[in-house]
């Protein structure tokens, strides 16, 4: 099984699991998200455990064990992106089993259940439908950043609130969103697995001074980024620099 294999089959077990979790209806709320997290965590590590032995793993739900900023291989996954949408039982909530490289988001696993669709860095095509006459932007439901407000404003675009960066990232794959800007705080399980797709799908995906997305860092904080189409990178970089002043 390749990586990218392994990926996709993890990340969909998962999804179907959490969708079991919240279709028992035996728990709610706080309670509900809390399960989802961790049942998903041991199903995830259990599997990449079994699978690839010699690999670290960083998870939102583990200790994090800081040998793994001496290894090449890292695991970055996010067992369950949108707990608050999840456990409030909206569907914008997915599985992100991500694998950095020398720091790089080299492969990876967007599951968003619903969707009924696990999207991976070895079956994303790159080939994106026309840009619309008015763009549109995803950010955040709960939390959506001023600057991507102001760069809105300055390419004219509609802005679509979603919950969850998976969720919001796999919209700008495959073609409901051109762009997905993100700022004041991430975690590097929030966006490794996104930002793998995104550019195996030839999409743009970097911080958003324009710099790389760099993983697998003693401290995981990487609390912005941008994913859009590449034709429009270069506008959004400059509307961001603008609206920093
Ligand atoms: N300002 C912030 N600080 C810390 N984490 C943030 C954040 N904004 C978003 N996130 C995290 O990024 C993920 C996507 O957020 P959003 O749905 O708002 O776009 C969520 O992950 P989790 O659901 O795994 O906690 C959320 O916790
Ligand atoms: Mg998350």
């Amino acid at each position: 099984m390749t990586d990218a294999e392994l990926a996709r089959a993890v990340a969909l077990e998962a999804g179907a699991l959490l969708a079991r979790i919240r279709g028992a209806g035996d728990c709610s709320g706080k309670t509900l998200g809390d399960r989802g997290d961790h049942d998903a965590n041991l199903l995830i590590l259990d599997r990449l455990r079994a699978a690839r032995p010699d690999d670290f793993i960083l998870s939102e739900e583990s200790v994090d064990d800081r040998a793994r900023c001496a290894a090449r291989r890292v695991w970055i996954v996010d067992p369950l992106d949108g707990t608050r949408e999840y456990a409030s039982g909206s569907d914008e909530w997915a599985v992100h089993i991500g694998l950095a490289i020398d720091g790089r988001p080299a492969v990876g696993a967007v599951a968003v259940p619903a969707l009924a669709r696990v999207f991976a860095t070895d079956d994303v095509a790159a080939t994106p439908p026309p840009l619309p006459d008015r763009l549109r932007v995803v950010v955040s439901r709960s939390r959506a950043p001023e600057i991507a407000r102001g760069v809105g404003e300055a390419l004219g675009a509609t802005m679509i609130p979603m919950g969850s960066a998976g969720a919001k990232a796999m919209a700008v794959v495959d073609g409901r969103a051109d762009i997905y800007l993100h700022d004041g705080g991430q975690y590097e399980w929030d966006n490794c697995a996104p930002a793998a797709v995104a550019m195996a799908a030839g999409l743009h995906a970097s911080r958003i001074d324009g710099s790389p997305l760099v993983y697998n860092c003693e401290n995981p904080l990487l609390p912005d980024l941008l994913i859009c189409r590449p034709e429009l990178a270069e506008r959004v970089l400059a509307a961001v620099r603008a609206g920093r002043g």
